[in-house]
């Protein structure tokens, strides 16, 4: 056996992360880890990758024990981890992130070595990448391979993929697990951790399934299917969200031929005008890039647009800040939890009410044990596993803040939100709950503009659904006649549907 990891535990004050966790790795394998936001996959990553030590428990390769400090020892060791947020150095080129750490040349970094050791490892995994492009230019699927081929250069024997899958277009998926495919004949081994089941079954040998820090079940990916792993991992099959026709009634926001520009001739967003009215859902699909998170910026007042007008409940919003924004009716779960979402050192409290602390103070006092009492009840509500209110933000697994962030946003009750990804990275049941939460929104009044790159999303919550190339609307389709393919088409820069 390549991998064996036996009867790890690992505790953080009273929450038992991991409780005797046995997961073991055959070379040439994929072996996904599954499992609810919470339940310890992170963790045990964490710690076969150094970055924490086990409270108990062995980690074998090659049947010899081993014991990582740090992650530098781990990857010594032949491991290595593509985290869910890329770590690379926007402004350097692919070949610098690849060889950085491990630069070639005696005295001076030799640039010349270093692109034509990229070019020579990019052939023998046929991992296509230019070593000379820059790296923030490169769009999510790219920026990944060279996460990929980063760990191959450092010697990986073992790959852990934490969510890959998350931040891709559905074709940048297909490339992604052909190339896992492929590198596994090469002898590579993966360990796979996703929420995405389908894709875990198509991609994986083999699937280990966690429920609070435990091992609920291993199972062959041939010999399983959707509704066991459900099972394994909540205790009970899941049951999809029932959406009832949409009643649209007034406008509620409002956009009439908004425009940014990217500096230069280029335009982030060219002549944008769409209407979200109270009652419906408007979905924005499109590959990732094509100005969706500028349309974001400028509707939620983080952006000023050069052209055009914004209104939300006929008011003029055009040009105001987010906070004017908030207190006219906005809410907004945001693309980037970490970002504009929370903040990593706030208590889980006070995350809690970001945002909107306004509305919960007097006399410029926070009402503390109001906002304890509305947090504790979205922690029971989303079944949030947060530890306690006063436990610091940046401890939540990534599924726990972000539905710690829905909750948030939702519980403005106010006449708009913003869907940014309002389920990535998290657990099938949490998303169920978020589905319901946001038609339940929706059914009341609510008006919501839901941006998403997962396409099944964007299919089953919709009313109407607008795509986005380059910068512009490429088309809109009414959710009876939208289909994956004709979305996928016009996503890529196909026929404008007029
Ligand atoms: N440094 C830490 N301090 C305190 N608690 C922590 C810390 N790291 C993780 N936890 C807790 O350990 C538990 C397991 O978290 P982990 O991140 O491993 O879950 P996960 O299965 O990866 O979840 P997700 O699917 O949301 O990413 C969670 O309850 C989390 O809050």
């Amino acid at each position: 056996m390549l991998l064996e990891m036996e009867r790890i535990s690992k505790s953080y004050g009273d929450v038992n992360a991991n409780r005797g966790i046995n997961y073991n790795l055959k070379a040439g394998e994929v072996h996904a880890i599954v499992g609810e936001n919470g339940a310890g996959k992170t963790t045990l990553m964490r710690i076969l990758y150094g970055m924490e030590q086990p409270s108990s428990g062995s980690i074998k390769l090659n049947g010899k024990e081993v014991f990582f400090n740090d992650p530098k020892e781990a990857i010594r060791h032949g491991i290595g981890m593509v985290h869910q947020h890329f770590m690379l150095f926007p402004n350097f080129t692919v070949a610098e992130n690849i060889v950085i750490g491990k630069e070639p040349g005696v005295i001076k970094f030799d640039r010349k070595a270093a692109v034509a050791q990229v070019e020579a490892l990019s052939k023998n995994y046929g991992i296509k990448v230019d070593p000379l492009a820059k790296v923030g230019d490169c769009p999510l699927g790219v920026q990944q391979r060279v996460e990929i081929l980063k760990v191959l250069y450092q010697g990986a024997e073992i790959i852990i993929l934490d969510e890959p899958t998350g931040v891709l277009t559905p074709l940048e998926v297909k490339e992604l697990l052909e190339a896992i495919k492929a590198l596994t004949l090469k002898g590579k081994s993966f360990i796979l951790i996703s929420h995405k089941l389908n894709e875990v079954m198509s991609a994986a040998d083999r699937i280990t399934v966690l429920r609070d820090g435990e091992v609920t079940g291993v199972v062959e990916a041939s010999d399983t299917d959707v509704e066991q792993l459900s099972n394994l991992m909540v205790g009970r099959a899941l049951a999809p969200s029932i959406k009832q026709p949409s009643m649209p009634k007034h406008p509620v926001l409002e956009l009439n031929n908004v425009s940014l520009s990217g500096g230069g001739s280029k335009k982030l967003l060219d002549s944008i005008s769409l209407q979200v009215r109270a009652g419906e859902i408007v979905g924005i699909a499109g590959i990732s890039g094509n100005g969706q998170s500028e349309l974001i910026q400028v509707i939620a007042g983080l952006l000023s647009p050069d052209h055009g007008k914004i209104s939300l409940l006929g008011a003029n919003m055009t040009g105001r800040n987010a906070r004017d924004l908030r207190d006219a009716g906005l809410a907004h779960i945001p693309e980037d939890r970490y970002i504009w979402g929370a903040n990593k050192s706030a208590t889980v409290a006070e995350t809690g009410v970001m945002g909107h602390q306004r509305r919960l103070q007097r006399f410029g006092i926070l009402k503390r044990k109001v906002i304890r009492g509305l947090v504790s009840d979205w922690i029971k509500q989303y079944s949030i596993k947060a530890g306690s209110l006063d436990n610091q933000t940046q401890n939540l697994s990534g599924g726990n803040l972000q539905k710690l962030i829905v909750a948030r946003e939702l519980a403005q009750n106010t006449p708009f939100l913003i869907a940014a990804e309002p389920t990535r990275g998290v657990d099938i049941g949490a998303m169920e709950t978020i589905h319901d939460q946001l038609l339940r929104k929706r059914d009341g009044g609510g008006a919501i503009l839901l941006i998403s790159s997962e396409l099944s999303e964007v299919l089953k919550l919709s009313d109407r659904i607008i795509v986005m190339y380059e910068g512009a609307i490429a088309g809109e389709l009414q959710v009876g006649e939208a289909t994956e393919e004709k979305l996928s088409l016009l996503m890529a820069g196909g026929k404008r549907n007029e």
